[in-house]
């Protein structure tokens, strides 16, 4: 019986001392470590079985967390954090209280940087190598691990193009498994593939970047990596090292559904199989809710196109893309492009749908402003994952679009209260609006069974009145209705649904500040500039007196964990609310 490895260590340091044939039993160990744990506690699943082999010879051969490692993205560091002092720790993943899924500077100096977002890595470490190379630490290295999907994303090149003027020790790994989430897509994933396959010279795009290149070499086996780190350890400069890895490795039906093994969900440990919880007679999802409905109208409105920027799967655009290949479009991780394409596309009289998570759209905000608003181009942004997401975390909640949109002119603003809302504003996109459009909607299910029902055009700009009650109105914006509507069951106040941040329902608001003293305004944003900042500013331009209280997301990060307990945790949870609105309610 072979003694276990993975115990004995707790930091690197001690993984270091081991003799590097044991490194094969180490890695078989890890990778069974992390498959029992995620088969349970869920989360991200193949990236981190794909990079066993290189977390662990990246650790044996630098010295961190003197040297700085930097992983891109970060759903692939579990390996890393548990060989960095979390193992003990590591079934706490992701959730409330616990470690965070990604690498966070507050956990431990082994994550260097924090991420979640890609493509930040190479600017991330370039920036440390200039930092050591000023204050004189020329032995300190500084190495990027990111992935094809996220070396494609316009940020990587920013930071790959000035690094290759500069002479620090800067350290690039392409972890090459060609998939993203979805598979990879551009010219890019097509000359990666060219290069493996022999049919392309060895990577000159990097060379010509002025970059010592090296590899591609097999990413599983130990000892081949650790021989090249070692080697390029010691050349000065630039260097990039592309390794070719399996996502999902070790666990069969993650190396062949690597979509769904991404993020599986729980699923059996021992044989791999997805534990799949029943969805019968559930409400759908608001992404699946999008992704029938774009193939329902792009079947009869032949100007429709589908934008997405690497989430086929997550915004559920790959229906679509199924069906009409040459009308749906995965753009890869290039959010900034994406927004702009569909500008283009629009100055042409198509009708671009552009599907990005509200979190991955604040890295296109100048595009939204620049290409699509000050153009006045009539683009349909869908931001799903709006709100509070759950166990991704501060990185991914989409909490700050009300905000960072409701200051650009010409943008109309909805959020729908459901998914039937949800389909007749995209109904009434496509026919045609003199103004671009953002609507934001959460991530999972919806609370509607019937959602399929005969589209109906919205009336844009106007609000309606969902209960009618006395002395108190309250005003929500999007699914947080479903809170409140619950919390209300007993009171006699008064609920209405906005729909709209921009244009705001104006003839609705003054009958409401006239009759109401006391008015309470939710939202599953940031209360610093939403919804209820569009409320005050609106009072305040119309000399209105009425008191009101603005609920929602309060100007901090909020943590990672379950959704339900989150909105408790900030009050917006149905039981909270009822009590901020019997203490309003006298
Ligand atoms: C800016 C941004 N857009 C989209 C995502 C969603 N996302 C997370 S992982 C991933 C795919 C990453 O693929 P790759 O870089 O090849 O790494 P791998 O998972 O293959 O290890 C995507 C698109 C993100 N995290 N950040
Ligand atoms: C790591 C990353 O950014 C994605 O995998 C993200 O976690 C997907 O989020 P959803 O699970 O909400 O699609
Ligand atoms: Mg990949």
């Amino acid at each position: 019986m072979q003694k276990s490895l993975l115990h004995t260590i707790h930091t690197p340091k001690e993984l270091r001392l081991l003799n590097q044939k044991d490194l094969p039993q180490l890695a078989q160990e890890l990778r069974e470590f992390i498959i029992n744990i995620v088969a349970t506690k869920e989360g991200h699943l193949g990236a981190s079985l794909g990079v066993v082999e290189l977390t662990i010879a990246l650790h044996y051969v630098f010295n961190t967390p003197i040297d700085q490692l930097i992983w891109d993205v970060g759903h692939q560091a579990y390996g890393h954090k548990i060989l960095t002092g979390r193992k003990n720790n590591f079934h706490t993943n992701r959730q409330l209280g616990g470690i965070s899924g990604f690498p966070n500077r507050n956990e431990s100096n082994y994550d260097t940087f924090g991420v979640g977002h890609a493509s930040t890595s190479i600017s991330a470490a370039l920036g440390m190598a200039i930092a050591s190379k000023l204050k004189g630490e020329f032995e300190k290295q500084h190495i990027a691990v990111i992935g094809d999907a996220s070396i494609a994303g316009g940020m990587a090149f920013e930071g790959l193009n000035h690094a290759g003027v500069t002479d620090t020790n800067l350290l690039v790994i392409l972890n090459d498994n060609a998939i993203g989430i979805d598979p990879s897509v551009g010219a890019l994933k097509m000359y990666l593939t060219n290069v493996k396959k022999g049919t392309q010279k060895r990577n000159n795009i990097i060379k010509a970047l002025n970059f010592d290149y090296s590899g591609p070499i097999d990413g599983h086996n130990i000892n081949t990596i650790i021989s090249e780190l070692k080697r390029l350890k010691k050349v000065k400069g630039p260097k990039f090292l592309h390794v070719i890895t399996t996502k999902g490795k070790g666990l069969k039906q993650a190396e062949t559904d690597q979509v769904k093994y991404h993020a599986p969900g729980l699923f059996d440990a021992k044989t791999g199989e997805l534990i799949v919880k029943s969805g019968f007679n559930q409400p759908p999802k608001y992404q699946d809710v999008f992704g029938f409905t774009i193939v329902e109208l792009a079947k009869l409105n032949k100007k429709i196109i589908g934008i997405t920027p690497a989430m086929p799967t997550g915004s559920s655009l790959k229906y679509m893309m199924d069906i009409m290949p040459d009308r749906a479009f995965d753009v890869g991780i290039a959010e900034q492009h994406a927004v702009t394409l569909a500008a283009g596309m629009a100055t042409q009289g198509l009708i671009p749908f552009c599907n990005i998570y509200s979190t991955f759209l604040q890295r296109a905000y100048d595009q939204i402003i620049h290409d699509v608003a000050l153009q006045n181009l009539p683009v349909i942004f869908c931001l799903d994952r709006a709100g509070l997401v759950g166990e991704d975390g501060p990185t991914h909640h989409g909490i700050f679009d009300l905000s960072y949109l409701r200051s650009i002119p010409n943008l109309i603003i909805f959020a729908p209260r459901n998914e039937v809302e949800l389909r007749n504003i995209m109904y009434t996109a496509q026919l045609g609006l003199k103004h671009p459009i953002a609507i934001r909607y959460p991530r999972g299910q919806g609370v509607t069974r019937n959602w399929k029902q005969a589209f109906t055009k919205i009336e844009i700009g106007k609000g309606t009145q969902l209960k009618k009650g006395d002395k108190l109105a309250i005003l929500s914006i999007g699914s947080i209705s479903k809170n409140v509507t619950e919390a209300i069951i007993d009171l006699q106040v008064s609920h209405y649904d906005l729909r709209f941040v921009k244009p705001l329902d104006e003839t609705l608001l003054h009958a409401i500040f006239k009759n109401y003293e006391t008015i309470v305004t939710i939202e599953d944003n940031s209360i610093k500039g939403g919804f209820g900042s569009a409320i005050s500013e609106f009072a305040s331009e119309n000399n209105y007196k009425n008191t009101i209280k603005i609920l929602g997301i309060p100007d901090v990060f909020i943590e990672h964990g379950d959704v339900g307990t989150l909105q408790k945790s900030v009050g917006l949870d149905a039981e909270n609310l009822k009590k901020r609105f019997s203490l309003l309610y006298r």
